[in-house]
């Protein structure tokens, strides 16, 4: 895992959008061969999204051979409920870029079958070669997309209730009060996440760094769903220095002398 910290949201925002343009523009995508991006929704991801809007809207990047699948969405609000996964999407993404709206792929909250949804999609991932890398955020408590703590880290997708904790941090989404928080969600399994081929995490402010810490210093645990990123042959956390709050002086010297050494190479 490498653990890359900036000064500020902005910065690590900035660094991930050139990250992935880099990764698409390398791939050199074709309508026969895409690129298969993972995305997550939340306020980290936001300015990656608006950084990435930018870009394409300065001919720097173009969207129109890569296929997406988004991590999760809630169960049961309809589609264009202002906080649903896809308005999300919609609002800070697809309408903004050349992305083909037929290689879009988000997990239907109201399928009739939600269990026969999750299987479909999982077949969808595998049907496109998997996913070359996918973009995550984490939650205040360690989870990567739904995958609340306590989530089986061979995970795959599936429907997961929400923890009160989770619902409490979104309800700042719907106008602070728990009661109109989804309680389920659709969600990419741990294991949907590690067989992507990169993993990125942007995670920003000092309400993550204990997740964080858990993430880097602790073991890998099913109560901190994104520690299995231990695991993972090319994940990489980008956080600003808020977020570092909670780890150790020397680790944070250590991820930063590496980085050092690296541009000096
Ligand atoms: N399901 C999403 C996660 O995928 C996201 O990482 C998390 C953190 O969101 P934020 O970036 O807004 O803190 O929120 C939600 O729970």
């Amino acid at each position: 895992m490498r653990l890359l910290i900036r000064d500020d949201r902005v910065a690590a925002s900035e660094f991930v959008a050139k990250y992935i343009i880099e990764r698409i523009k390398a791939f050199q995508p074709t309508p026969t061969r895409p690129f298969v991006l993972g995305l997550p929704t939340g306020s980290s991801p936001e300015n990656v999204y608006k950084i990435l809007v930018r870009e394409h809207k300065a001919g720097n990047i173009s969207f129109k051979h890569v296929i997406t699948f988004n991590m999760d969405e809630y169960v049961g609000i309809p589609v264009n409920h202002p906080q649903s996964y896809h308005s999300f999407m919609y609002k800070h993404f697809f309408s903004h870029v050349d992305i083909d709206p037929t290689n879009v792929n988000i997990l239907n909250g109201n399928a009739s079958d939600l269990r026969l949804e999750c299987r479909e999609y999982e077949k969808k991932i595998a049907a496109v070669g998997g996913i070359a890398l996918f973009l995550g955020g984490i939650g205040p408590d360690g989870h990567i997309a739904f995958n609340e703590p306590g989530s089986s880290l061979a995970s795959r997708t599936r429907i997961k209730t929400l923890t009160d904790d989770t619902i409490l941090a979104n309800s700042r989404f719907f106008d602070n009060d728990v009661e109109k928080v989804p309680k389920m969600a659709l969600t990419v399994g741990v294991q949907t996440v590690m067989e992507a081929r990169e993993v990125i995490i942007i995670a920003t402010g000092a309400h993550k760094a204990l997740a964080l810490k858990h993430c880097v210093e602790s073991g890998i645990s099913h109560i901190w769903t994104a520690s299995c990123l231990q695991l993972h042959p090319h994940a990489i956390l980008v956080v600003d220095d808020a977020a570092t709050l909670e780890l150790q002086v020397k680790t944070v010297k250590y991820f930063k002398s590496i980085e050092a050494s690296a541009i000096a190479e």
